[in-house]
């Protein structure tokens, strides 16, 4: 069975963020993920981690405005030196909370427009640098079109040639099963083809993004699949709590 990491954006929201890390703890989870950890001092963060004994398995470079809409800046013309700066700043929290892995969102642009693609390519490989050079590992993220309508990065294998192109060994996939499922189908075929490539899975129930187990998808046989390809990383639960989420968790303790 593949280790899971709780997503503390998702689940417990019934405490403030800071109080998540001690609840997820509590309920058996070793270690955590979540989208943006940049409200609050790098150092409180780390602190909550390490008081909870918990690893950090990954969070998401800064997005630019989400409010207003924003879901990332790398496919942005004329954003260069906001994405610049997020970079910075996801770096700097990485070193002191001390993820692993930082996910680059790619931004509302039209997925076939010439300008978005080579600003994505230059801030890509901008981004592959700086975590390079950091030691950091790097992911990109498939995102299905319902949740975020005009999402620039909403190809599975799109995501793999970009990889593919840049040659980094450190920039891999992040195969979110609840994306691919929305996207293409043929969840386990695509695992076993990109399991080389794959940098983080996420799992949610589909339609409804609730408790994997609950879904139209078979989880167990998707877990059985990740263990098969060799996956050593995290599942990140990244799923909306159908009904609170203690009442929820009943499904890890049935696998
Ligand atoms: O939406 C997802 O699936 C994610 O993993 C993102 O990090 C951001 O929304
Ligand atoms: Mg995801």
């Amino acid at each position: 069975m593949p280790k899971f990491a709780a997503n503390l954006t998702m689940m417990f929201n019934e405490v403030p963020f800071l109080d998540r890390f001690a609840a997820a703890a509590e309920c058996g989870f070793r270690a955590v993920e979540y989208l943006f950890p940049y409200d609050q001092p790098a150092e409180v963060v780390a602190e909550r981690l390490q008081r909870a004994g918990l690893a950090q398995a990954l969070f998401n470079m800064p997005p630019g405005d989400w409010t207003a809409g924003e879901r990332g800046m790398a496919a942005l013309p004329g954003r260069e030196a906001d994405f610049a700066q997020a970079l910075d700043m996801a770096i700097d929290y990485a070193k002191v909370i001390g993820t692993p892995l930082l996910h680059m969102m790619a931004g509302v642009a039209p997925a076939a427009d010439q300008t978005a693609i080579k600003t994505y390519r230059d801030n890509l490989k901008r981004a592959v640098d700086r975590t390079g050079e950091a030691g950091i590992g790097l992911v990109i993220e498939p995102i299905n079109g319902r949740d975020m309508p005009g999402y620039f990065l909403n190809d599975f294998e799109r995501a793999i040639d970009f990889i593919s192109d840049m040659d980094a060994s450190h920039l891999k996939l992040q195969f979110d099963v609840y994306h691919r499922q929305i996207l293409h189908g043929d969840v386990i075929m695509a695992l076993r083809q990109m399991a080389p490539l794959i940098g983080h899975i996420q799992i949610a129930s589909v339609p409804d993004r609730h408790e994997p187990t609950t879904g139209e998808l078979d989880d167990r046989r998707i877990f059985a699949a990740i263990d098969a390809i060799g996956y050593q990383g995290y599942v990140g639960c990244e799923y909306r709590p159908a009904d609170g989420t203690l009442e929820g968790l009943g499904w890890m303790a049935r696998l």
